[in-house]
């Protein structure tokens, strides 16, 4: 059997076929429906090792992860352009269909965060924050709520959207900047920040993706944190997967895998202290996961079982 012939993969294959024949991607009741018959068929566990797929699937794959991004970019443009409608345009986020995905997957990154940072960070960055800066927001308002968010995007039409949901709150306001640039030249600047969140679809392919965190780890600053996001199962059909192995310069720390209705995994890495001169050579070791690595894979997100776990997995390590 050729590995595109199991179930789960001729499924995502005709799905894949469907998207590459609609006209555009963006929001109508056609791009809605397939992009929702392709979540809820990536979505359920499976064991399936997508990156071990065969060639043919992995250039599919690569593909639709494009795809998918494309889509999600017209999807946060177009939402985006309706908030900014609104007089105040924060108290009405619950118009996006997945606000309350980013309500989970901000608390879920905040909880982990926390686990590795004891205090509360002055500064973090956010690379490809996009038009719609879901997490950004979350964090800011919820979470962090005295911290200064310093959001990176390589598209200016997608800053400018952003700004604009920002000018009658007088907190975010001061607490939201925004830098259009690609990630790739942002050097010194980065050194700044005690936390750097890197958005999934920030390099999009292995090598792509590779290249960005081999970057952070050239100019961020030595103990700071960087949260990844990534895909476990037939969700790596959505988006890319991030290898522990590939976290040069970084140590891995550890990664969760969500179960219900949020999509992406979770990664948490800090900077290696080393001098910068051996990562120029491309002679920064490979910081293989350690024993006080952890793979979490819990069900909910409730702090108290996510601490339970851990204590259990201190105890057995
Ligand atoms: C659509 S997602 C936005 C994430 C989302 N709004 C969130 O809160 O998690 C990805 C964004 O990354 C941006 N992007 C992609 N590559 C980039 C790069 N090299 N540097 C900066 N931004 C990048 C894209 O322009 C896009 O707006």
């Amino acid at each position: 059997m050729g590995c595109q012939d199991e179930p789960l993969v001729q499924k995502v294959w005709e799905l894949y076929e469907q998207i590459t024949s609609l006209e555009n991607l963006k929001p109508s009741k056609d791009v809605n429906m397939i992009f929702t018959k392709l979540v809820l068929t990536c979505m359920p566990p499976n064991p399936i090792d997508v990156t071990k797929l065969c060639k043919k699937v992995q250039e599919m794959r690569s593909k639709l992860i494009r795809l998918c991004g494309e889509a999600e970019g017209h999807l946060e443009s177009h939402y985006s352009t309706i908030l900014g409608s609104y007089e105040n345009p924060l108290d009405h986020l619950n118009i996006f269909p997945y606000y309350s995905n980013y309500l989970k997957l901000s608390l879920l990154e905040f909880n982990i965060l926390s686990q590795h940072y004891t205090h509360v960070p002055s500064k973090i960055a956010f690379v490809g924050s996009g038009p719609l800066p879901l997490t950004s927001i979350v964090l800011a308002s919820k979470h962090l709520t005295h911290t200064t968010f310093h959001n990176y995007d390589i598209d200016p039409l997608a800053n400018s959207q952003a700004i604009g949901l920002f000018s009658s709150d007088s907190d975010l306001s001061k607490r939201m900047l925004f830098h259009t640039n690609d990630i790739m030249n942002v050097t010194n600047e980065l050194k700044d920040y005690e936390v750097v969140f890197l958005a999934a679809l920030v390099g999009m392919d292995k090598e792509d993706k590779i290249k960005v965190v081999d970057h952070l780890a050239k100019y961020m600053a030595p103990g700071a944190l960087l949260m990844l996001r990534s895909a476990h199962g037939a969700r790596a059909f959505l988006y890319p997967v991030i290898d522990p192995r590939d976290l040069r310069g970084f140590e891995f720390l550890s990664v969760f895998h969500p179960t219900d209705e949020v999509v992406n995994s979770v990664v948490i890495a800090r900077k290696y202290a080393m001098p910068p001169h051996s990562l120029e050579k491309g002679l920064g070791p490979i910081i293989l996961p350690n024993k006080c690595a952890e793979i979490q894979a819990f069900n909910h997100f409730n702090q108290g079982n996510m601490i339970e776990e851990l204590a259990i997995e201190d105890k057995i390590s």
